[in-house]
This record gives C-alpha cells, structure tokens and sequence, in this order.
C-alpha cells in the first residue's frame, strides 16, 4: 500500500467512533518503529514531521522520500499517511509543493480573519493536488516549535467557520495540552467537545495525546475525535530505555557500548511499544 490522503480514513474514524493514530518521526530509527507498529496491528497510520523536526532531518523532500522508501524497504502494506504537523503558511505551501498527503495550517496565532483566509488559499491548493488538509481553532496548550500556546478553549463560531473552508480535520482546543500535563491539570472539557461535534461532522483532531488518561482520549473519541496526535510519550519511552541500556554499563570499549545500531535499538523498540498500545488504546480496527 502506497501513500494515501486522509479524508477516508478520518471520515470513516469518525463514523465509525474509533481514532488513527497520529504520530512524529524524528528521525530513520523513529520512522521505522512507527511503521513497524502499524504493520504489525494491521491498522492505517499518519505519520507526520513538525517544522522543526523537518529542518533537523534535513527538509521536507528528504523527509517524504525517508517514509516513501521505509514502506517499500519494510513491505509495509497497511494506509500511511504522511502529513505535516503544525504548519505555518509557507510550510503548508512547501509540503503541498513537495507532494506530502496531507498538511495542517496552523493559523491559530494570526488574527482569525487572516487565519481563515490563509486557510481557504491552503485548501485550494492542497486539494487540487488530492491532499488532505487539517486547520486548528483555539490555540492548544504548552510550547510548539517555539509557538507558546494558551490552551483556550475552542470557539465553537470560529470552528464552524473554519470547517466552512473545506478543511477535512479539525484541530480543537478542548483544554489539552502538549508535552506533559501540569498535576493542577482539570481535565479534557467534554462539554465544549460536545458542542463542537454537535455544530460539525469534520473528523475531530486531539493534540497533545501524550499524558491524557486512557478513558478520557476514549470518551474523546466516542465524542468524535478521529485523530490522536502522540509525541513526547515516544521521546520519553525513547530517552528511558536509551538510558537505561547506557547505564547497564556496556563499556566504551565494548561494541555494546558504542555500535549505534544496538545503542538505538532499545529506545527504538520502546517507540513501537508506545505507538502499538495507543493503537490499542484509539480502538482503530485492522484492515488486513
Ligand atoms: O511536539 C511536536 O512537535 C508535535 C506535537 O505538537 C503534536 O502535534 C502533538 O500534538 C503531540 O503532542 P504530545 O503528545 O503532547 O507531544
Ligand atoms: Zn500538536
């Protein structure tokens, strides 16, 4: 299986009161364990670079031909989606360029009207080019490449006129946060969740996936949540095992202790584990 869109995956996720996963790759080791995962539950899977993430493996065509030839060197044959995270308006146009599935605009810093107008123009673009586009309203909590987000709660007005653009997912801001919650943490609002797929059909998007309890991205997703973004649970369950392999002692001298291949390996295998029990957790069905 090549590489798709998402409108059909998201729209039947939605329908179908189940989630797909949305995951970051940072770099070869980060795409395969991914991939693997995916394979291996049976199930579709996006996977996305941010801005950031891109420019430090080298751009965004280095990046779309890494996951291109990772599905051919590993025979994967479940739906990959390769999607950019956390757009701003010239990424967006870059990815579009470049031949990415799918592209998030995040317009949630410009002042609404210019969000929604640069929404429109992406839409127009991404679309006669087959991708998929994703928008964001109400800015998500925590720091994305260097954009402090308040965490406000998504308007559901604002929301309905961004999904008016055409856009087939939308991010929304129902109190989560990225990176790791604070402990005075009150939760996901269900009720502003409520209201928004009340007033819209679109695939809902959660960011922030790491760190919210399992029953409350459940109830999210029974709501209407069709997406589940997840990153820093991979880079903790990353940098723990690293840790823990480099503190076992393997010695400089030992190729134990210095051959990247078996340095990386255990951080690598602890990303699959991650990503296999949020498929788990995100109810998403096998298509084999
Ligand atoms: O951290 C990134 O660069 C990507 C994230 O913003 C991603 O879009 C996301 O929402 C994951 O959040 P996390 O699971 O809290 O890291
Ligand atoms: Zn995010």
């Amino acid at each position: 299986m090549s590489l798709v869109n998402g409108n059909e995956i998201f729209a039947e996720a939605r329908k179908g009161h189940y989630a797909v996963g949305a995951f970051n790759t940072n770099n070869l080791e980060w795409t395969r364990a991914i991939l693997g995962a995916a394979q291996e539950k049976g199930t579709p899977v996006l996977i996305q670079t941010s801005m950031g993430a891109a420019k430090y493996m080298g751009g965004y065509e280095l990046c779309l031909n890494l996951v291109q030839q990772t599905i051919k060197s590993m025979n994967i044959t479940v739906p990959v989606i390769m999607h950019l995270d956390h757009g701003n308006y010239e990424a967006a146009k870059e990815c579009i360029e470049v031949g990415y599935n799918s592209v998030m605009f995040d317009g949630h810093d410009l002042p609404f009207a210019e969000n929604l107008e640069k929404t429109k123009e992406i839409v127009k673009l991404a679309h006669a080019k087959g991708m998929s586009v994703e928008a964001e309203v109400g800015s998500i909590g925590g720091e994305e490449d260097g954009v402090i987000g308040e965490g406000e709660l998504a308007n559901v007005e604002e929301a309905k006129q961004l999904n008016a653009t055409g856009v087939d997912y939308l991010a929304c801001g129902i109190g989560n946060i990225h990176g790791q919650y604070p402990d005075n943490w009150t939760g996901l609002k269900f009720e502003r969740l409520q209201e928004l797929a009340d007033a819209i059909s679109t695939p809902l998007v959660l960011h922030g996936g790491s760190g919210i309890p399992k029953d409350q991205i459940q109830k999210a997703i029974s709501m209407g949540i069709a997406k589940v973004n997840v990153n820093t649970e991979c880079q903790m369950a990353f940098a723990k095992a690293t840790r823990k392999y480099i503190e076992e002692g393997h010695d400089q001298n030992d190729i134990k202790g210095y051959d990247p291949r078996k340095l990386l390996a255990p951080g690598t295998k602890a990303i699959e584990d991650i990503v296999k029990s949020r498929i788990d957790w995100f109810g998403t069905p096998s298509v084999k």
